[in-house]
């Protein structure tokens, strides 16, 4: 079965015809959806008149991101009000399979239940028909995850990491205050401190919660055990989205990524089997028990996040309070002995714009020294070259 995202001819301006307002940019893209026989299977919607929008109130425009699932939109709502449409795939409602379906009904029943958060994105409403669509408040300025590469190698400033992490603190205590496990909390769910993707959220049960969710660098190892992977239910509860958290906590302060340079795929294995945690090399001792009681192998030894949110704030007026001399970054040393080959390239190509505290001339020798670092990475290929050049 073929699905065609979207008509390229803008002449409907609506969501229920699913082609593009003339006002915004054309958003020309295919989406080859192999169906299965699921596809045909009876799935009965029990959602809310009160959760569904009328799609011809909702004007698509450009593309703003992409998920695992779906293709995320800018668009306006009753001509309007600025929203994100998240259009889950396949794009045609009536080629998604009964899994599909009760996946977008979960993500939208969440949403409408956790609703009144600060810390969490607006939830406006959904459609069914022509496809499955979930409105939310449009969050400006990308996510953590964009923040944090547009940075990277250098740490965000420490005061400003911290507030980012009470904030996700918050909203998940929030989350769990209601039953509910997040499940998949990653930079890239985050837009700057809001929680934004509640995709395979579910509600906490009684019952074996089993581990199609969540991805590897962030996910907990009792998430992803052997008798797991090998379809066995395994247990395991709210202390996953901890363990997460602690993961988020550190890439804040350190601004690297976790488990930089073992594949994706491989990180379940490396953090499971050797008890592998990212290096605590240069973060501030305070910060230290933190990261290590919410990354610990047993869940139970992890806090909840009403512990973490009262942590947080007391670190916050240890290192940031006026005159700490911590209340800047870790220092680059630490950064550039870490640096790898992808972090290096960000670095040549993308001015730091998000440390406030640090002053041109120690920008100045940083740059120095990360072009000292390249020309040592690039000395010996540039001496092989030379050598066969040199060849008769
Ligand atoms: N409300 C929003 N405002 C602005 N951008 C958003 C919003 N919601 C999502 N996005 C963007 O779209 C991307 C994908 O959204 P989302 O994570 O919800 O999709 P997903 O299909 O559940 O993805 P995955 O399962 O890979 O996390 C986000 O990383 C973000 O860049
Ligand atoms: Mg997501």
């Amino acid at each position: 079965m073929r699905a065609q995202l979207y008509q390229t001819t803008p002449t409907v301006a609506t969501a229920s015809t699913m082609s593009l307002s003339p006002s915004f940019p054309l958003v020309v893209s295919s989406f080859n959806y192999e169906g299965d026989d699921e596809a045909e299977e009876q799935f009965e919607f029990s959602i809310g008149e009160e959760l569904l929008l009328d799609p011809n109130d909702i004007v698509i425009g450009e593309l703003i991101g992409e998920g695992g699932y779906s293709m995320v939109f800018k668009g306006l709502f009753k001509n309007q009000v600025p929203v994100a449409v998240k259009v889950l795939q396949p794009s045609q409602t009536s080629a998604a399979s009964k899994h599909q379906k009760e996946k977008f009904q979960n993500e939208v029943l969440l949403l409408s239940k956790i609703n009144t958060n600060n810390n969490i994105v607006e939830f406006y409403g959904a459609c069914i028909e022509p496809s499955l669509m979930i409105v939310t408040e449009l969050l400006e300025g990308g996510t953590l995850q964009r923040l944090l590469w547009d940075c990277r190698p250098t740490p965000l400033n420490l005061k400003m990491s911290l507030n980012f992490a009470l904030d996700i603190s918050r909203a998940m205590e929030y989350v769990h205050s209601n039953g509910i496990i997040h499940r998949d909390l990653k930079p890239s769910d985050l837009a700057h401190a809001k929680l934004a993707d509640f995709g395979v959220a579910r509600e906490e049960t009684a019952d074996t919660m089993t581990c199609e969710a969540g991805t590897y660098r962030w996910m907990a190892p009792e998430a992803f055990s052997r008798e797991a992977r090998q379809g066995e239910k395994k247990h395991y509860d709210h202390k996953i989205d901890v363990y997460s958290f602690a993961i988020v906590l550190w890439e804040l302060l350190t601004n690297r990524q976790p488990f930089s340079g073992i594949p994706n795929i491989l990180v379940p294995y490396f953090i499971s089997k050797n008890n592998e945690r990212p290096s605590l090399r240069g973060i501030p001792n305070e910060a230290v028990p933190i990261l290590e009681s919410c990354w610990a192998e047993d869940p139970e030894a992890r806090p909840e996040f009403e512990e973490i949110t009262v942590l947080l704030t007391n670190l916050l007026t240890t290192l940031c309070s006026e005159g700490s001399i911590a209340a800047t970054t870790l220092s680059d040393e630490a950064n550039l002995d870490e640096i790898d080959e992808e972090q290096t390239t960000v670095v040549l190509h993308e001015e730091c714009s998000c440390d406030p505290v640090r002053r041109p001339e120690e920008k100045k020798k940083m740059k120095k020294k990360i072009m000292k670092k390249v020309a040592n990475m690039i000395r010996p290929i540039f001496k092989m070259f030379k050598g066969c050049l040199s060849k008769p």
